[in-house]
């Protein structure tokens, strides 16, 4: 591709009579000019096919506008223009969420891809250092197609030939800056061709109330807030571990809450058993009556819960082995849900030694064996770095709230998160805006997703404890 010129050569003449200037005239051959007249005529022909082919409504206006004008004139032309705004506009007001997705995505796609994208295409990509100049030839990414969403705009590109996806990851604030958004997320297509998203709007700016008890009960995944996409976030508890880490007043009570929320009325068909372990006395607290006894807050309490714990695991696995490899849960084997409350208050800041480890040790063989036999853990954390829990990699599920350090992110979602726009230490700290906020690795896909945690006010978990608190009595 960058094949070195002939003019190149130039330079490497060495000349023996230094007062004679050297010139080097390259070879010119002329193109016949019929020869670029068909190019060009192919070329816009080519390009008719394409536009008519991949918008053929779009097209059909127009040329019957004008076929009107031709055979009745402009009256009957612009009549028909009116007849079709009033149309649209009718559309648009009887049934909105068919015209934009027919329309109004289409029409501002289209915008975009002309005003913003094509229009600051190369040099937002020359000056972010994503396209190359290479002796006096531009060589740039091609920029594919423009779809919008109810928030975002998703623009597929064609990387150069030898770039990686890691080398538009580092650009990420170029690429915002550059075409006027917060921020930028990239994922991989296929080889080769990457999605850009940019936000145009924060569809989780906004705390969400808390979500409706569905009577039906259900063990998961269970609806705990909303995605960025505008899709519910539905997290998955049973059959897995979820540590949550997040700052303090990061919203991790939300999580925690919702999760307990939708999960009350399996509770009280006896399908879970919720079990809390609350060593900062203050969140679980709350709701202790959902719990009955097996609500633990001091030290010697919570390690007696969690042995507890361990013990019907233990139990299970014995009864289980051979006969079945997964759990459902029933009434004889229920689902049991350990929640834990700041996690790290048992593992890293207990001073008494015996009882570290022992809290270590039951965590560690709950979230190891616990899964197959209907044991799970959701355990709340604020400082993710490993000398505080050295156990967060045994839990499969991590959901990565407001972060102080861009390195706690990687921390908590893996590897290579914060690149792919999970940028958790940028979450605001002010709790309308950020509180319950953050950023998740669903199964099907390793791109982080941003969601937002419905909010369970004091008064909802008290309405909840009123209606389901017999529940907790009897467990
Ligand atoms: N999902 C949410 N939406 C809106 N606001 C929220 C949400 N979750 C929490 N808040 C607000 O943020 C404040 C702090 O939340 P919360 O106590 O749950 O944080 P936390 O992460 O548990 O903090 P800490 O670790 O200090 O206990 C709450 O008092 C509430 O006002």
């Amino acid at each position: 591709m960058f094949k070195r010129l002939p003019g190149d050569e130039a330079r490497n003449l060495v000349s023996t009579t230094p007062d004679t200037a050297v010139v080097f005239r390259p070879a010119v051959v002329s193109t016949p000019a019929i020869l670029t007249i068909v190019l060009l005529v192919f070329r816009m022909l080519a390009g008719l096919v394409r536009t008519i082919w991949r918008h053929p409504i779009a097209c059909a206006i127009p040329v019957a506008l004008g076929a009107a004008w031709c055979v009745y004139g402009w009256p009957a032309s612009a009549s028909l223009l009116g007849t079709v705004v009033l149309l649209l506009i009718s559309w648009a007001f009887l049934d909105r969420p068919s015209f934009s997705r027919l329309v109004g995505y289409r029409l501002l796609a289209w915008w975009r891809f002309v005003w913003v994208y094509r229009r600051h295409w190369q040099p937002v990509m020359t000056v972010s250092g994503l396209g190359r100049h290479i002796r006096g030839r531009d060589y740039l990414p091609v920029l594919g197609k423009v779809t919008c969403t109810s928030w975002a705009d998703q623009v597929t590109v064609r990387m150069l030939k030898g770039q990686a996806v890691k080398d538009w990851t580092d650009r990420l604030d170029h690429l915002a800056q550059g075409f006027g958004a917060t921020s930028c997320r990239v994922s991989l297509v296929k080889a080769g061709q990457l999605m850009l998203t940019f936000p145009r709007n924060d569809p989780l700016s906004q705390p969400l109330p808390a979500l409706p008890v569905h009577e039906e009960p259900t063990v998961g995944p269970v609806e705990i807030g909303k995605r960025e996409d505008g899709q519910p976030w539905r997290l998955k508890v049973h059959g897995t571990h979820v540590l949550v880490a997040g700052a303090t007043g990061a919203g991790k009570g939300s999580i925690i809450w919702s999760v307990i929320r939708s999960l009350l009325p399996a509770a009280q068909a006896g399908l879970v058993e919720l079990w809390a372990v609350d060593p900062k006395l203050m969140e679980l607290s709350y709701g202790r009556d959902l719990f009955g006894s097996r609500y633990a807050a001091t030290p010697e309490e919570c390690v007696d819960l969690l042995d507890e714990a361990v013990c019907v695991m233990q139990k299970r696995a014995a009864r289980f082995a051979g006969l079945q490899r997964s759990h459902t849960p029933t009434i004889e084997d229920p689902f049991v849900l350990v929640v834990v409350d700041e996690v790290a208050f048992l593992t890293a800041y207990q001073s008494d030694r015996q009882l570290r480890q022992r809290i270590s040790s039951a965590l560690a063989t709950l979230t190891t064996q616990g899964r197959a036999v209907g044991v799970g853990v959701l355990a709340a954390l604020q400082d993710p770095r490993k000398e505080v829990m050295n156990i967060r990699n045994l839990f499969p599920d991590k959901i990565a709230l407001r972060l102080d350090e861009s390195e706690q992110v990687d921390m908590v979602l893996g590897d290579g998160a914060r690149d792919r726009g999970a940028l958790a230490d940028h979450i605001s700290p002010v709790p309308e805006l950020g509180a319950g906020v953050g950023y998740v690795r669903l199964e099907a896909s390793p791109e982080p997703v941003r969601v937002r945690a419905a909010y369970v006010t004091d008064a909802d978990i008290h309405a909840m404890v009123d209606a389901y608190g017999p529940y907790g009595q009897a467990a």
